[in-house]
């Protein structure tokens, strides 16, 4: 019997391969395995529309489950750090993406760090806002909430820095673009606010940070010798851009990007993934260390263990 791959194998690999779905494509492989086989490796992802498919009711989403035990698979290898790079405020990371406190995590599209298990330790940033960016973000908040009640079915969502208008529940297209160019000038009535578009959602953040901001501050503890990113929306650009020659960017889904590579959705980034916890678990699997770069027993500085 033929699998995904075209190989043949039992009932049961036939089955594994339907759940991994198609493999990637033969490029994507190659830097995938590539990527596997660096010595110190850093796999930092955004999560809504990469790991997690999109739901209805932000509070919902989780990744997919093969997503998930890609995760599982790499956070437990020598020399490998998982990091989540998101919107998400960082309370929610920890909460829903990373409750056992394995991974590295940002939040607030770069304005919070937790360098989780490396060297520099758990521990948020913890955003200390100024009197005057406190009052700017009531303001932001107030105009988002008077936005909410003229459009039934939109919801607001508090974050540390930030707010963000959410349309994807209403019905009506031209009312959710509407209520988005709404919110977009009172939005621009605010000096000092960072404005961000997203999937159904507008958001402003009175700090300035960009997901490029929390991805270095990440390879800064690290110290990778090649960054796997991942993400599927305008945000994840700036951390896209951050990456060098030896890194691997890949854009999720159909939007413009810098990124080399693409894959289709989340379902196809959990196949990759995949790939890549598979890969560097038959080169690095038996070696003694696990954990992620600068866990004791995996190197406590995060650089190469030569
Ligand atoms: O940087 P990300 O991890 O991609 O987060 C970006 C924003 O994602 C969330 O909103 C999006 O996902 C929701 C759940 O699927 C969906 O309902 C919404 O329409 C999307 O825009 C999240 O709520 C925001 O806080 C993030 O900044």
């Amino acid at each position: 019997m033929a699998d995904a791959r075209g190989a043949t194998g039992s009932a049961a690999e036939v089955a594994a391969a339907r759940r991994r779905g198609p493999a990637p494509d033969d490029s994507l492989s190659q830097a995938l395995a590539a990527a596997a086989a660096s010595d110190c490796l850093l796999v930092a992802l955004d999560f809504d529309g990469t790991l997690a498919p999109f739901t209805q009711d932000p509070a919902d989403s989780r990744p997919l489950p093969a997503a998930q035990q890609a995760l599982d698979a790499l956070v437990a290898l020598p020399r490998t750090t998982v990091a989540v790079v998101s919107g998400r405020p960082l309370d929610f990371l920890r909460t829903v993406v990373d409750p056992q406190r394995r991974m590295v995590l940002s939040g607030s599209h770069g304005a919070e760090v937790d360098l989780g298990p490396t060297a520099q330790g758990h521990g948020g940033s913890g955003i200390e806002l100024s009197a005057p960016q406190r009052e700017l973000l009531d303001r932001a908040v107030a105009a988002t909430r008077r936005l909410v009640s003229r459009h039934p079915g939109s919801h607001t969502e508090l974050k540390p820095a930030g707010v963000a208008f959410h349309t994807r529940p209403l019905r009506d297209p031209v009312e959710a673009e509407r209520a988005l160019a709404e919110m977009a000038q009172e939005y621009s009535r605010l000096p000092g606010l960072r404005v961000t578009p997203g999937e159904h959602v507008l958001e402003c953040s009175v700090l300035s940070a960009t997901k490029g901001d929390g991805l270095a501050a990440i390879r800064s503890a690290v110290r990778p010798d090649a960054t796997v990113f991942a993400g599927d929306d305008v945000t994840d650009e700036d951390a896209l851009a951050v990456l060098g020659p030896r890194d691997l960017g890949i854009k999720v889904g159909p939007k413009d990007t810098v990124a080399p590579w693409r894959v289709a959705d989340p379902e196809a980034l959990a196949t990759a993934l995949g790939r890549l916890a598979r890969e560097r678990s038959r080169l690095f699997g038996s070696r003694p260390g696990t954990g992620p770069a600068g866990v004791a027993g995996g190197g406590s500085t995060g650089t190469p263990l030569r």
